[in-house]
């Protein structure tokens, strides 16, 4: 059997709170790669593997003892905890799925391999700065429309693969609960690249990224314990990400894979950590809009530290917690960088 692509560049990094018993419906996909488990809350429970898995766990008392005094810059009881596993991580490429994320079918009824559709995203050019009508040109039976500058069509680099979920859409609280039947049956056969200059709500249970690329900017924040708010680790990361791709010219990709998202959390425990979130956003998007980022920057770290204390300079009057989370940002520079020579 050949090897699956990427198989010795990429590490599948899978938060838990819960339980890892989906991974056996991952395994014809998942069994020969790497994994890195972060073991959310009480550090003493035990968490099993499947059986075969190759993998690295990390509960909180190994984030405190690898990160000492910085440690408090990875959240606790929130899947934003993930993170930690992108800065152990030594490849190139990370793939991160929830444990209520369950292989899909396609309309064919085959089993989606979402991995191997994430790596196919990554490793074809994005088209960021002209919007291709009939989505993805690099696709099979695709391509550029008429119209479309030739000087364009060799597109940029990919940092980001955001695939997206059947049955249990991702909805935030006041959603859920006006909607709690919805499900999402639309199987839409489509990958687009996000346009430069537009930002996006990016989901965290079902991502791809370059490591190498963007990596330090996936940072998704202090949320969870202690903190006044929650389920925005994953957008905090996608803001600050896109700004970031937009400036070092890397592009978004959004659309295939799906996967079965079995799971809905309950609307009212959502509510009351994402409350602060949906008025916050509010005034958190006109400020990504506008910012920008100097010329100087020119590589990942440069950028993700400007925009670090632009947050605490454009955010610190909506609440002091922005001028703690810009020290979030830097301290998880520093991590990343120490972890990382
Ligand atoms: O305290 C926690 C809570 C959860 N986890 C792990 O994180 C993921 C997501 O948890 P869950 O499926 O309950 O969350 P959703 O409401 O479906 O989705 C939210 O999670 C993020 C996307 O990943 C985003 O905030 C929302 O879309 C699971 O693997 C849990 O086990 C945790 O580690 N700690
Ligand atoms: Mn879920």
């Amino acid at each position: 059997m050949p090897s699956p692509p990427l198989v010795d560049n990429l590490d599948i990094v899978i938060p838990t709170i819960r339980s890892l018993a989906f991974l056996e419906q991952w395994r014809p996909f998942f069994i020969k790669y790497h994994l890195i488990i972060i073991q959310d809350g009480d550090p003493t429970a035990k968490i099993e593997v499947p059986e075969g898995f190759d993998y690295e766990l990390y509960n909180r008392n190994d984030i405190e003892r690898i990160l000492g005094d910085k440690a408090w810059c990875i959240s606790f009881k929130d899947s934003a905890c993930r993170c930690f596993g992108y800065m152990v991580s030594k490849k190139r490429y990370i793939y991160t799925i929830d444990d209520d994320c369950f292989v899909a079918k396609d309309p064919s009824g085959e089993d989606i391999n979402a991995l191997e559709q994430h790596i196919k995203n990554l490793l074809c050019a994005s088209t960021p700065d002209f919007f291709n009508t009939l989505y993805d040109p690099y696709a099979p039976g695709s391509d550029f429309v008429r119209g479309y500058p030739f000087s364009m069509r060799e597109g940029k680099p990919t940092a980001v693969s955001h695939g997206l979920w059947l049955n249990i859409p991702d909805y935030d609280a006041p959603t859920q609960m006006v909607k709690p039947a919805e499900r999402n049956t639309r199987y839409v056969d489509a990958v687009m690249t996000i346009p430069k200059g537009t930002l996006f709500p990016m989901c965290g249970m079902n991502l791809a990224f370059d490591r190498t690329a963007i990596g330090p900017a996936m940072y998704f924040g202090l949320m969870g314990e202690g903190q006044p708010w929650g389920r925005y680790d994953d957008m905090w990361a996608g803001w600050c990400v896109k700004k970031i791709c937009d400036h070092l010219d890397l592009g978004v990709k959004t659309g295939l894979p799906y996967i079965w998202h079995s799971k809905a959390s309950n609307p009212f425990v959502n509510l009351r950590k994402e409350y602060k979130g949906i008025f916050w956003q509010e005034e958190i998007i006109p400020f990504f809009q506008q910012a920008t980022l100097s010329a100087d920057s020119k590589d990942v770290f440069s950028c993700y530290t400007e925009l670090a204390e632009k947050v605490r300079e454009g955010l610190g009057h909506l609440d002091p917690y922005f001028s703690k989370l810009a020290d979030g940002m830097i301290a998880w520079v520093e991590c990343w960088k120490q972890l990382n020579p």
